[in-house]
């Protein structure tokens, strides 16, 4: 069930938003087999005063076109998995909306199954 938060600079126009959605979702589903539709997801623009980042941290040239992606998971995915979902994010994202790779900055976060309610008030996967 993953749950995804995405931040990024405001102006980008509505395509450019629903194409990041996209592709994290094909992402997700070739990389992590999280189920057909699984698509819970958000997204954050703020203006400048609002938006920080390094330019050069890590080696990595970043612009304002960096994109802050936080993915909560299951705790069950492998190393070779989280990998292969930061390359496939990486390049699906660079084909549409054309984001360059250095600016895609992602976080996994990973959550015990009983820790995800996914609606009824249950805790569907405890
Ligand atoms: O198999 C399901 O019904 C749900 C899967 C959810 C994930 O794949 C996840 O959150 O990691």
């Amino acid at each position: 069930m993953p749950l995804i938060h995405i931040s990024l600079r405001a102006g980008k126009p509505e395509a450019y938003r629903q194409a990041i959605f996209d592709g994290l979702y094909r992402a997700m589903r070739e990389t992590l087999n999280v189920p057909e539709d699984d698509q819970f997801m958000t997204i954050s623009e703020h203006d400048a005063a609002n938006f920080r980042y390094s330019a050069s941290c890590y080696g990595v040239s970043r612009s304002e076109d960096v994109v802050y992606i936080q993915i909560t998971v299951f705790n069950t995915r492998t190393t070779e998995q989280k990998k292969a979902l930061f390359r496939r994010t990486a390049e699906l994202l660079g084909k549409n909306p054309g984001i360059r790779p250095e600016n895609v900055f992602v976080n996994v976060l990973e959550s015990a199954k009983e820790n995800w309610s996914v609606g009824h008030g249950l805790a569907q996967f405890a």
